[in-house]
């Protein structure tokens, strides 16, 4: 047994010897020993290639990088450059993402494919500059990119603790993926990425240039917009919501809140969380919305389809005139509750504008203005060219700057108060069951 081993580990003496040598130095160093017997040199030797083996092993594209390298002229750096911030390559992220040896908490897990886990547009690319907003599960910033700080964008930071709570994980990954998907579109907010870490989801958004704010906060600001400034958004919005149903996506939200105005008051429309995907044609029944913009069709339970936007459309116009909710439903807390009598069309205004609201806002769908053929073709409409308006030609923030002529008086603190009150309904958290 005493002749198993003929390599000798260093001695004791050669390591002090080499010690006293390289005083001073941190004592790992001082243990990669070469100044010692031959013996003890060739034990080093073997102990390295056998350790140098080992490695090639487990790490095969360690040999590889090795082989190229030999090749590569000098300026050439194998070291692949920090990511450059391109926000069209969303995708190509997405692909790129490789699978994990290790295994994926199932709080990643549960909002993944969506949300990935390894992006490389991540938190740390953005400066966040102040915040836009806040929603139902966290908070929205204007942010600019760390190497272009002229570019600003919207962040939207959701926490994952919240959203499990609310049970809406399934919520937040439609929105993701619905908004995702869409083509461009100059009234939509586009989703750029989205990502995920530990705590929070990210999604990073479309941001007005220069925004003046949504169209509530405007409209509070101003007062009653002009009719001129009216049909602008009008027609501005119809074609964003025409654009969503060409794409078999039904919104369900449209409301002063989710309409965000660049600094030439163009919309952009945003908060995609509770629209679906949904064929044209085909029927839902999901009571879902913003109580005082839901669609009679909607808040009884029975079927419907993308129709119902146009009636919360219609209801958006409505306040931008008169400042009152088109029926008074403004104390309701409950979908049962909604009552669509006592309709009276806008006083002071246009005609076309009083008939216009009438055909929107009719409850019989047979009299109701159900699609954007029709609002085209409508006598309010007739001025807008809807080619240049898509080319954003038209300049709406000369509009919204005029006063309005509508001068009927208006209860400020009854709007104020309830347009405040956010009424989602219950039935928005029951994407578990998929009825949605
Ligand atoms: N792309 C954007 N550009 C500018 N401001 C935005 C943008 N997205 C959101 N905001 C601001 O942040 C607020 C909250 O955003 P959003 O409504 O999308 O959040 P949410 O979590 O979906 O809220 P909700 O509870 O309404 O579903 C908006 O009212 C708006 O003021």
């Amino acid at each position: 047994m005493g002749n198993v081993s003929t390599r000798k580990r260093p001695t004791q003496e050669a390591i002090k010897d080499f010690g006293e040598e390289c005083e001073g130095q941190p004592k790992r160093k001082r243990m990669r020993i070469e100044n010692i017997d031959e013996d003890e040199n060739e034990y080093s030797k073997v102990h390295i290639k056998s350790r140098l083996q080992q490695l090639k092993k487990c790490r095969p594209h360690l040999n590889l990088l090795r082989s190229t390298k030999k090749h590569l002229p000098q300026e050439l750096n194998p070291r692949p450059p920090l990511p450059r911030f391109i926000v069209d390559d969303y995708e190509d992220v997405v692909e790129k993402e490789t699978p994990r040896d290790s295994v994926i908490p199932w709080f990643e897990l549960l909002f993944l494919p969506e949300f990935p886990t390894r992006s490389v547009i991540n938190e740390r690319s953005f400066i966040l500059e102040r915040q836009l907003g806040r929603g139902s599960f966290g908070v929205v910033y204007c942010a600019s990119a760390i190497h272009d700080n002229e570019r600003k964008f919207a962040i939207k930071m959701q926490e994952k603790r919240e959203i499990i709570s609310k049970r809406a994980v399934l919520q937040v990954k439609r929105e993701a993926s619905i908004q995702r998907l869409l083509p461009a579109h100059p009234f939509v907010a586009r989703t750029y990425s989205t990502w995920q870490t530990r705590t929070h989801l990210y999604s990073l958004l479309q941001y007005p240039p220069g925004s003046i704010g949504d169209l509530f906060t405007v409209w509070r600001q101003r007062g009653s917009l002009s009719e001129a400034a009216i049909r602008l958004i009008g027609a501005e919005l119809a074609s964003a919501i025409d654009f969503l149903h060409r794409n078999d996506v039904i919104y369900r939200d449209v409301k002063l809140e989710n309409v965000v105005l660049d600094q030439s008051g163009h919309v952009l429309l945003i908060d995609f969380g509770l629209a679906k995907k949904l064929k044209n044609g085909v029927n839902t029944s999901t009571i879902c919305g913003t109580l005082q913009y839901m669609s009679p069709d909607v808040s009884s339970g029975h079927p419907y389809s993308h129709y119902v936007d146009w009636w919360s459309l219609g209801v958006l116009l409505h306040i931008l005139l008169t400042g009152i909710y088109p029926y008074p439903n403004s104390e309701i807390t409950h979908h049962s509750k909604l009552r669509f009598i006592d309709y009276s069309t806008p006083l002071g205004c246009s005609r076309e504008f009083a008939n216009l609201m009438d055909r929107m806002l009719a409850v019989s769908t047979a009299h109701r203005l159900c699609s954007f053929t029709v609002l085209h073709a409508h006598s309010f409409f007739r001025s807008i060219n809807f080619a240049k308006l898509e080319n954003r030609e038209y300049d709406p923030i000369s509009e919204i700057g005029n006063a309005a002529e509508y001068d009927m008086c208006r209860n400020d603190t009854e709007l104020d108060d309830n347009l405040f009150r956010e009424n989602y309904d219950f039935d928005r958290f029951d994407y578990f069951n998929d009825r949605f």
